[in-house]
């Protein structure tokens, strides 16, 4: 039996690392998803190997379950209800199992994503012979939270057949799973992120598990419900960056200036709450909506110029900053920055010349303007047919 699983991407609308210091964020899920499906090969099928194919970025592995329990079984586990830590040494053995591979060289920034699949499937099923495929419509290692979704889709469908959770695998569709499942469920996939990421906050595994919009610091998420439309042009510079890289980056710049780094985190945390409150509030308030879209915008600005602060903007996202300025239309970046992804809100009663102005001047610099929903369901899961 075959189990497909889609996990949303992010986008997020204040507070990318200064999450991960400890302050508040606001993020929405981004219609844009990561499928997996899995197959446990049958007796009768004699295959006793492990595949992964990873469609969207063209890589296609294959190893001896044989070899995988030589490489991992004194590690303990599978740990299942007890999301559990790649330790030092399993990193080591993975490691070793995805060198085997010959990954080519050219793609070795996907090389954690692999690992993070072995750490999960093994973890969660032992070593059982099948074929994993994920295919994305998100642009890996963008800021829209492909990480994030590919560990939200893959241990959705390894969690499916487990005991752990209550699933009707008879219902047709696409099925949620039940709160305290999803709980497990984001605990395992932060444990990827932390092998993609090395400190993730755990705020774009927790959206792309729950969707909606959320609020989240520490840990902790409170579902928000927005009060205005949130349109949002996002803007793919095309410039690739990897997040790891960019938080250490900010780590260290913390370390060289706590007392400066704190300020601005702390700032940041501000924006944070200004702007949930601000999109939760009721409509028309003290505000119409137009003064609520422009502290939004406001809001939004202010929190690109702290990125600044933190030296995780990039000369293609000022670009992006000053192009959309021209027309009004502040930006920030969204996700890890770097390159990636730049957000634009795009007002209600803006003109759709305006917003095909703009979209063309991005298109012509060779950006990619994408328009998708947000704050729509997470993760999801189908044993039947999907549609
Ligand atoms: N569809 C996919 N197939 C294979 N690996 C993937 C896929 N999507 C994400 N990954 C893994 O995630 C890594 C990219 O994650 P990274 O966190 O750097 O960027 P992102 O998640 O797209 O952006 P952000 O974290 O800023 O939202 C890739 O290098 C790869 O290891
Ligand atoms: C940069 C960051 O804040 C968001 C990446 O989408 C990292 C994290 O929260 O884990
Ligand atoms: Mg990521």
């Amino acid at each position: 039996m075959e189990i497909k699983a889609r996990a949303p991407g992010k986008i997020i609308l204040a507070g990318e690392h200064a999450v991960v210091h400890g302050s508040t964020a606001v993020a929405a899920s981004f219609d844009l998803f990561t499928l997996c499906s899995l197959r446990f090969h049958s007796d009768s099928e004699n295959d006793d190997t492990l595949n992964l194919s990873l469609k969207s970025v063209g890589l296609e592995f294959s190893w001896s379950v044989g070899r995988i329990r030589e490489t991992l079984s004194h590690l303990g586990g599978p740990f299942l209800s007890t999301p559990t830590s790649c330790s030092t040494e399993a990193v080591r053995c993975i490691a070793a199992l995805v060198e085997e591979q010959n990954f080519p060289e050219a793609k070795i920034g996907l090389a954690t994503g692999v690992s993070a699949f072995l750490w999960l499937y093994t973890s969660i099923q032992g070593f059982k012979p099948a074929t994993v495929v994920v295919t994305s419509d998100l642009p890996v290692g963008a800021g829209l939270g492909s990480s994030a979704a590919f560990c939200v889709s893959l241990t959705a469908t390894l969690l499916a057949y487990s005991d752990s959770v209550s699933l009707d695998k008879n219902q047709q569709g696409w099925l949620a799973y039940g709160d305290s499942d999803l709980d497990l469920l984001n605990k395992w996939a932060f444990e990827g992120e932390k092998i993609i990421h090395g400190k993730p906050s755990g705020l774009d595994n927790t959206v792309s598990t729950y969707g909606n919009i959320i609020k989240f610091r520490s840990g902790n998420l409170t579902h928000i419900k927005s009060n205005m439309p949130l349109k949002m042009l996002v803007t793919n510079t095309n410039v690739g960056r990897n997040t790891k890289a960019l938080v250490a980056s900010v780590s260290e710049r913390t370390l060289r200036h706590p007392d400066a780094m704190s300020s601005v985190f702390n700032a940041v945390d501000f924006i944070s709450k200004e702007l949930s409150s601000l999109i939760e509030s009721p409509t028309p308030d003290d505000l119409s909506m137009t003064e609520k879209e422009e502290r939004l915008q406001e809001l939004m600005e202010m929190n690109q110029g702290l990125l600044q602060c933190m030296g995780v903007s990039h000369a293609s996202i000022e670009t992006v900053l000053r192009t959309t300025l021209k027309y009004k239309l502040p930006s920030k970046l969204t996700g890890a920055g770097g390159g990636g992804c730049v957000l634009t809100l795009l007002p209600a009663l803006l003109s759709g010349t305006i917003v095909d102005k703009v979209t063309t001047e991005l298109e012509s610099c060779g950006f990619q303007c994408l328009v998708a929903g947000i704050g729509g369901k997470g993760v999801e899961i189908c044993f039947g047919e999907s549609s």
